[in-house]
């Protein structure tokens, strides 16, 4: 992994490239961490988290909502994004600006220019919880990039490659930090290992995952 260090940045936003088209942009959500907690409150007042389950059968460890027009979702019949919330029939909540605009932002900053997500994701972790690899592919678009940020409790981000068995790089991301992922390494299998016990001062026992995303 290469650092780079810019002069002009508060010392703890740094930049640090994974692979070709995919960079952690250190601290990014630090300034806005509280108006992006703000927002998820305000989301899940609406549409709650819940536990989906996967085509599998299996419950998902990370609790999920989301926002924007799109809404990604999993149970028996599969994966898929739709406009309405399978728990309470209505749309998803709107996107908040403060998210929008973090995410916009992120994106050009690792060289995605307008990149305008039309998808919040919303995982909630808690200790044990964990996402195994898997590549991000139900979207249309594969030009537009992925904007992960993380909030509260550290977890260890897992980045491999186009191949399953690729042997994925361990990525410890803290609180702020924000993954982007796009062009060459838009599908590359990516995931989280179990978060460990801890006590965060703005988030108490969870972590918080947003994954924006350009759906449809
Ligand atoms: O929690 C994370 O950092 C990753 C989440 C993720 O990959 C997803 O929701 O597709
Ligand atoms: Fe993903």
């Amino acid at each position: 992994m290469t650092m780079d260090l810019f002069q002009d940045q508060p010392a703890e936003q740094y930049s640090e490239r994974i692979v070709e088209g995919a960079v952690v942009l250190r601290g990014r959500a630090c300034d806005s961490d509280r108006d992006l907690l703000d927002a998820i409150a305000m989301v899940a007042r609406t549409a709650p988290f819940r536990h989906m389950l996967t085509p599998s059968g299996h419950t998902m460890s990370a609790a999920m909502t989301c926002c924007g027009q799109l809404g990604w979702v999993t149970d028996e019949r599969g994966y898929r994004y739709q406009s309405e919330d399978p728990l309470t029939g209505r749309a998803w909540p709107d996107m908040p600006p403060p998210l929008f605009k973090l995410a916009n932002q992120a994106a050009r900053e690792a060289g995605y220019p307008d990149f305008m997500p039309d998808a919040c994701l919303i995982n909630r972790y808690e200790p044990g919880a964990r996402m195994g690899l898997h590549q991000d592919k139900d979207e249309q678009d594969f030009s537009q990039p992925i904007v992960s940020v993380s909030l509260g409790l550290p977890q260890v981000f897992q980045f491999g490659g186009a191949k399953r068995n690729q042997r994925p790089e361990n990525i410890p991301l803290g609180h702020g930090d924000v993954v982007v992922w796009g062009g060459p390494s838009r599908r590359f299998y990516h995931g989280v290992l179990r978060l460990k016990e801890g006590e965060h001062p703005l988030t108490g026992r969870y972590r918080y995952n947003l994954t924006f995303r350009k759906a449809g």
